[in-house]
């Protein structure tokens, strides 16, 4: 079922909590909420929900109203973040409760929750457990059962994996990914979590000061945000070395500053047109830059450059330029290394602004070395919109 959202408008005392809010959302797509506190997540689901009414606008299922309908006959079910499971039932009664008031009986009743259980991963030892019986994750598998024993169109959740430790979260997004598809079942999905939106949904939609700030696809999104709010609301940005644009961490790679050891006078800090080293650079060393041929260099790169072994190594290539690979380089000093687990973060400082580049493996640099960072132009980000 299609669920629309016609100019929605929200306003708490005086205050816009959701401002003309407009989305097409098609059957069974993953939609993922995302915006900072107050930006008027909840709110929207709520009013979805029927648990709070929109003071203009409209929420249609298929093209019919369902503002008029009270919460507990919209086929929708809010999943929240506290599970809200009924604490006197066991976990088979947690789920029959909904197939029950359908007017499912006996063994079909039986069968049906032992698939469901079955369906989030929780064996038959579970069946006469209370909730309280049960460990977090356990408990969220047993709502979401819980929640698709009422076969709803839609399903609505408020940071429902928030509660949880990382590695459970992984594991319940992927069962909440793959039960929601297999089913063909709409979600709306509030999160602040940019890995767990960019992983479940289809479609994202981020607020900004209850307004709809973008929507699309969140691998667009990411790749080219319509403004820095939204940029960093989907991950990390840093400076562009010498220019006025953003680059996401990932696509600052680290190279040595020059291809061999050198001494301290033989490297000058700058970026500079291809084929453009300064004289004292050595000739067999490739040079990129971040200025189209033939322009001079112009970051201000100040601080200590005196060069100790230019052992900086970088997993990458070289990033020599092409017409189809535009690429830049600028020449910096190493402020801090930290391990992220999966990854590399390494701080890096040129003319008093720190960039950040995060790269897969250890690298070989120490805090207070040269070193130099080099990028792919084209992922250099620009914004058109102005900031929320
Ligand atoms: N019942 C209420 N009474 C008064 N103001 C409210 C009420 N509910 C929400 N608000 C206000 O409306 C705005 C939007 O709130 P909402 O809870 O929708 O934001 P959110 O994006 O979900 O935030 P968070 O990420 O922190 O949960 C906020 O400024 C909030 O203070």
């Amino acid at each position: 079922m299609t669920l629309s959202l016609r100019a929605l408008t929200k306003a708490y005392a005086g205050r816009l909590a959701l401002a003309d809010v407009d989305a097409l959302l098609p059957a069974g797509a993953y939609v993922c909420l995302m915006g900072a506190s107050g930006s008027g997540k909840t709110t929207l689901l709520r009013i979805v929900a029927g648990l709070e009414r929109q003071d203009r606008g409209s929420v249609l299922l298929d093209g019919r109203p369902l503002d008029g309908l009270p919460a507990e006959r919209r086929p929708v079910h809010t999943l929240f973040q506290d599970y809200a499971l009924f604490p006197h039932l066991s976990a088979a009664d947690n789920v029959a409760f909904a197939p029950r008031l359908l007017g499912v009986r006996g063994p079909e009743l039986t069968a049906r929750v032992r698939a469901l259980l079955a369906d989030v991963g929780l064996d038959m030892s579970f069946e006469t457990r209370k909730p309280a019986a049960m460990s977090g994750g356990e408990q969220q598998r047993l709502a979401l059962a819980r929640a698709l024993a009422g076969e709803p169109r839609w399903l609505l959740l408020d940071e429902p994996l928030a509660a949880l430790d990382r590695p459970l979260r992984a594991g319940l997004r992927r069962l909440l990914r793959d039960v929601t598809r297999r089913r063909g079942l709409g979600c709306l999905h509030v999160t602040h979590d940019p890995e767990e939106a960019l992983a479940l949904a289809d479609r994202l939609l981020v607020f900004g000061g209850g307004s709809l700030l973008a929507a699309g696809a969140p691998a667009e999104l990411y790749a080219a945000p319509p403004s820095l709010t939204v940029a960093r609301l989907l991950g990390e940005v840093t400076p562009e070395p010498g220019g006025d644009g953003w680059l996401r961490p990932e696509h600052l790679r680290l190279e040595p500053p020059a291809g061999r050891p050198r001494a301290p006078q033989d490297m000058s800090p700058g970026t500079y047109p291809i084929g453009h080293a300064p004289p004292s650079m050595s000739s067999e060393t490739p040079r990129v830059s971040n200025r189209p041929p033939g322009e001079t260099a112009a970051v201000d790169l100040s601080g200590d450059l005196s060069l100790g072994p230019a052992t900086a190594a970088s997993p990458h290539d070289l990033p020599f330029e092409t017409a189809d690979r535009p690429a830049a380089r600028a020449v910096g000093t190493v402020r801090a290394v930290a391990c992220l687990g999966d990854r590399w973060e390494v701080e890096v400082e040129i003319g008093g602004r720190v960039h950040l580049s995060r790269i897969p493996d250890a690298p070989a640099c120490e805090p207070g070395q040269p070193v130099a960072l080099a990028w792919d132009r084209r992922r250099v980000l620009r914004f058109a919109a102005p900031d929320a």
